[in-house]
C-alpha cells in the first residue's frame, strides 16, 4: 500500500480535515494492516472521516468493501448507534455558498439479501395495516442506484447533498452546459450526477481514473478539463433526478415471486455506474408519512446491495460461547479465507438446533457470504460431518439444558461469562466512555468484581491492587465519573441493563409512555396497551423488569444525568414554548452545563445557534457576559434573557 499521494493530501485540506491526529505515515499504515482493532475510538472515527473525504473526492484510498466491512462494521460494534452511522456522511466540499437544502436528502437503507427486502416489505405490510390500506394493491417502484455525484435541483440552484441538511450551490454546473436526463426539466428534486459508461470507456478512461473521479471533477470550481467540458456537451454527462429514471413496478408480491429476475432487469435499465437497486413504496402518500424516516433515511425506501461474496469454507472446530443471557451460541472457528475485503477465521451459526440438524462440526464443509455490515453467516451446509455440541457451559460448567433449539446455562448468578457479558453490555450501551471492554471486565470479575454496581464502587487503590497501572486506574476512575456526568438519554440508560426484548427502539418506546420511575409498577395489560408491544412480549418485559428491579434501583441511584424522553401525551398536550425559535447560550450558566441545555433546548424543537445573528430569537446570558454583546444582539433585534428568565420560559422555575 503506497502512501497518500499529493493529490489525496490536497484533498484533506479541501475537505478541511485539517482536525485530524493522524498523521499521513499513520493512515496509510492503518489501511494496510486493514486491522481496526488496536484503533482508539477517536482514531477509528477520524480515519473513517478521512476515507470519506478521499472517496468522495474521486480519490479512494481504501475500498468500499474495507470502508463497509471492515471499519465502519467495527464503529458499529463499539457504538451500534454512534451519530456518525446515523447522518448522511458528508460529500466533498465543493466550493461555493453553503445553502440549506429545500428538503433534507438523506441516504439509503441497505440491505444484501432477499432476506432484507423480505424484512422491509413487511414492516411496509404493518404499516399499511395500521393506516387500514389494503397491502397487496400497494406498488413498489424498483430502479437503478446511480453511483453518481448525489445532488438537488430545486428549479433555480443545483445544491450538493452536502451533509443531508446543508449544501454547496454549484448551479455552475448548468451553466457550464450540463444538461438534466429523462424529460430534461428543471426542478425536479434530488438525482446524480452521472456519466455514461460507453463514452467513459470510449473517451474518458485515458484521462480519468474511474468515473467518479471524473464525476467529482465536474463539480470542481476550477476551470474543466477539455475532455470533462466534451463530455457535457455531447450530453454523456448530465444531472439524473431520481424520479425521471426508467424504472420497474408492481406489488410485493411480484418482487418477491421474481427477485433475481427483477434485479437483473432493473440493472441493465440504465448505461450509468449502479451499484444496487433501490426500492420504494410509491402512489400512497399517507403510509409513507406514516412510516417517516430516521436521520439517515426514509423508512419507506431500501437499497439492495449485490455485492455479496461467497466461499466455500472447511470449519476448524464449533465453539460454544455463554451470552450475558445464558445462551450458549456457537461460533464455528474457519480456515482463515479472505471474503469481502477481510480475513474472516469465524462465524456464529444460528443456534446449536441448527448445529445439530445441519451437522456441523469438525471438517464441515460451509458456504460462507459476508454482505454489507453484517457479520458473515453460514449459508448452507455443502458436507456435513458429525456436529459438535456441548453437555457443559464453557464458562463455568455446569450443564446445559435444551428449550426449542437454544442450549441455555442455567447458573446465572454465578456463571463468569454471564456476570463479564452483563457489565460489558452496560458500558457498551451508554455508549459514552471507553475502557470497559472484554479484557477489562475479565481481569475485575477475576479480582471478585460481579456486577455493574460493584464495578462503580472501586476506588483507585483496589484498581492498583488488582494489578491496573496508574495510568489505566485512574483512566478507569475518570470514565466511571464521566459516565454519570455526561448527559444521557433515559431511554438508553435502561437498554444497558440487557432486558429481554427491550431494545433501545422498545426502550425508547416504553418510556414515551410511562416515566422512567413508573415502568416497574405497570401490569401486563399496560404494556400491551403500548403501539409495538405484542402479547408475549409484554409479559417477557414485565417478567424481566420485576427481576432487574433491586439491581436498577441501586445503580440508578448513583446519580445519572438522564435526560427524560417527553411522553407522547405531554407533547401533544403543550408544545414548547421554544419550538421552532432559535437559540444562543452564553456565558457560564448556574443551573447545568451549557452543552446540556443546549441539548435539551434542541429536544424542545429549537435550534441552537453559536453566535448571535439576525435570525436568533433569544440570547440566554448566564454570568460574566459583557455588556457589548447584550447591546449587540439588542440592536439586532434579538431578546437578551437571563438563564433564570429562560428556565421560567419552560416553566421550570426553582
Ligand atoms: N471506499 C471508501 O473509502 C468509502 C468511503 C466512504 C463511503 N464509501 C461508500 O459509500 C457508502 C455510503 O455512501 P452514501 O450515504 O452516499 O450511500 P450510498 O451511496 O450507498 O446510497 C445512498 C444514496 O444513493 C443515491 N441514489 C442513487 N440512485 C438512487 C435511486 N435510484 N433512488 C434513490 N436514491 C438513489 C441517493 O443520493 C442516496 O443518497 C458506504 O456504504 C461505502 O460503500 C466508501
Ligand atoms: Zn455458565
Amino acid at each position: 500500500m503506497p502512501s497518500l499521494s499529493k493529490t489525496q493530501i490536497e484533498l484533506l485540506k479541501e475537505a478541511d480535515i485539517e482536525s485530524t491526529h493522524l498523521s499521513p505515515e499513520l493512515i496509510a499504515q492503518i489501511a494496510k494492516q486493514a486491522s481496526p482493532k488496536e484503533l482508539t475510538n477517536e482514531q477509528l472515527l477520524e480515519f473513517l472521516q478521512v476515507c470519506n473525504a478521499l472517496y468522495r473526492g474521486g480519490e479512494p484510498f481504501i475500498s468500499d468493501a474495507d470502508y463497509d466491512f471492515v471499519f465502519l462494521a467495527e464503529l458499529q460494534k463499539r457504538h451500534p448507534h454512534h451519530p456518525y452511522l446515523e447522518t448522511v456522511e458528508p460529500e466533498v466540499v465543493a466550493v461555493g455558498k453553503t445553502v440549506t437544502l429545500p428538503e433534507p436528502m438523506l441516504s439509503t437503507e441497505k440491505t444484501y439479501s432477499q432476506s432484507g427486502i423480505e424484512k422491509w416489505l413487511s414492516r411496509l405490510e404493518k404499516a399499511a395495516d395500521d393506516c387500514d390500506v389494503d397491502f397487496s394493491t400497494l406498488m413498489i417502484r424498483a430502479t437503478p442506484k446511480l453511483d453518481g455525484y448525489a445532488a438537488y435541483d430545486d428549479g433555480k440552484l443545483l445544491y450538493t447533498r452536502g451533509d443531508g441538511r446543508k449544501g454547496t450551490d454549484i448551479s455552475r454546473v448548468f451553466e457550464r452546459g450540463l444538461k438534466v436526463g429523462g424529460n430534461g426539466k428543471r426542478g425536479q428534486g434530488a438525482g446524480e450526477i452521472v456519466v455514461s459508461q460507453t463514452y467513459f470507456n470510449n473517451h474518458l478512461a485515458d484521462y480519468f481514473e474511474n468515473s467518479r473521479n471524473f464525476q467529482a471533477s465536474i463539480i470542481k470550481e476550477k476551470d474543466l478539463e477539455q475532455h470533462a467540458l466534451e463530455a457535457i456537451q455531447n450530453h454523456a454527462a448530465v444531472f439524473f433526478p431520481f424520479s425521471q429514471l426508467p424504472d420497474w413496478k408492481g406489488t410485493a408480491a411480484e418482487v418477491l415471486a421474481d427477485f433475481d429476475q427483477v434485479i437483473e432487469k432493473v440493472y441493465s435499465l440504465v448505461d450509468y455506474d449502479v451499484d444496487g437497486v433501490v426500492f420504494e413504496l410509491v402512489g400512497n402518500e399517507q403510509i409513507k408519512k406514516y412510516l417517516g424516516a430516521t436521520r439517515h433515511h426514509h423508512r419507506w425506501q431500501i437499497a439492495y446491495k449485490s455485492n455479496v461474496e461467497t466461499a466455500e469454507v472447511i470449519v476448524i472446530k464449533v465453539t460454544p460461547q455463554t451470552s450475558r443471557s445464558g445462551r450458549v451460541n456457537p461460533v464455528a472457528e474457519l480456515t482463515p479465507t479472505k471474503l469481502s475485503g477481510a480475513v474472516i477465521s469465524r462465524a456464529t451459526a444460528h443456534h446449536y438446533g441448527m448445529v445439530k440438524e445441519l451437522g456441523i462440526g469438525v471438517g464441515t464443509l460451509i458456504e460462507l457470504t459476508r454482505s454489507g455490515l453484517v457479520i458473515p453467516k453460514i449459508e448452507r451446509v455443502i458436507i456435513p460431518k458429525e456436529p459438535q455440541i456441548p453437555e457443559h457451559c464453557p464458562s463455568c460448567g455446569s450443564e446445559l439444558v435444551w428449550d426449542s433449539d437454544y442450549l441455555y446455562c442455567l447458573n446465572t448468578t454465578k456463571c463468569p461469562a454471564q456476570i463479564e457479558n452483563t457489565i460489558e453490555h452496560f458500558f457498551r450501551t451508554l455508549a459514552n466512555v471507553d475502557g470497559f471492554g472484554q479484557k477489562t471486565v475479565e481481569k475485575l470479575h477475576a479480582c471478585g468484581i460481579n456486577s455493574v454496581y460493584a464495578v462503580y464502587q472501586l476506588d483507585m487503590e483496589q484498581l492498583q491492587d488488582m494489578g491496573f497501572g496508574d495510568k489505566t486506574a485512574q483512566n478507569l476512575m475518570d470514565q466511571l465519573q464521566r459516565s454519570r456526568s455526561e448527559s444521557i438519554e433515559d431511554w438508553r440508560f435502561l437498554g444497558a441493563f440487557g432486558i429481554h426484548r427491550m431494545g433501545l427502539g422498545n426502550c425508547e418506546r416504553l418510556l414515551q409512555h410511562h416515566h422512567l420511575m413508573d415502568i416497574f409498577k405497570l401490569t401486563v395489560e399496560d404494556v400491551i396497551n403500548i403501539e409495538g408491544f405484542a402479547e408475549k412480549t409484554s409479559a417477557a418485559v414485565v417478567e424481566c423488569l420485576a427481576k432487574i428491579k433491586t439491581d436498577f434501583m441501586q445503580i440508578h441511584q448513583l446519580g445519572f444525568n438522564l435526560i427524560q424522553t417527553p411522553l407522547i401525551a405531554e407533547q401533544q398536550q403543550n408544545i414548547s414554548p421554544i419550538s421552532g425559535k432559535t437559540i444562543v447560550f452564553t456565558g457560564a450558566m448556574i443551573h447545568g452545563k451549557r452543552d446540556d441545555m443546549s441539548k435539551e433546548a434542541k429536544r424542545l424543537g429549537a435550534k441552537v445557534g453559536s453566535s448571535v445573528t439576525g435570525k436568533t430569537d433569544f440570547l440566554v446570558t448566564g454570568s460574566d457576559v459583557g455588556a457589548a454583546k447584550i447591546a449587540a444582539a439588542t440592536e439586532k433585534g434579538v431578546r437578551v434573557i437571563s438563564e433564570e428568565d429562560y428556565l421560567a420560559l419552560l416553566g421550570r422555575s426553582e
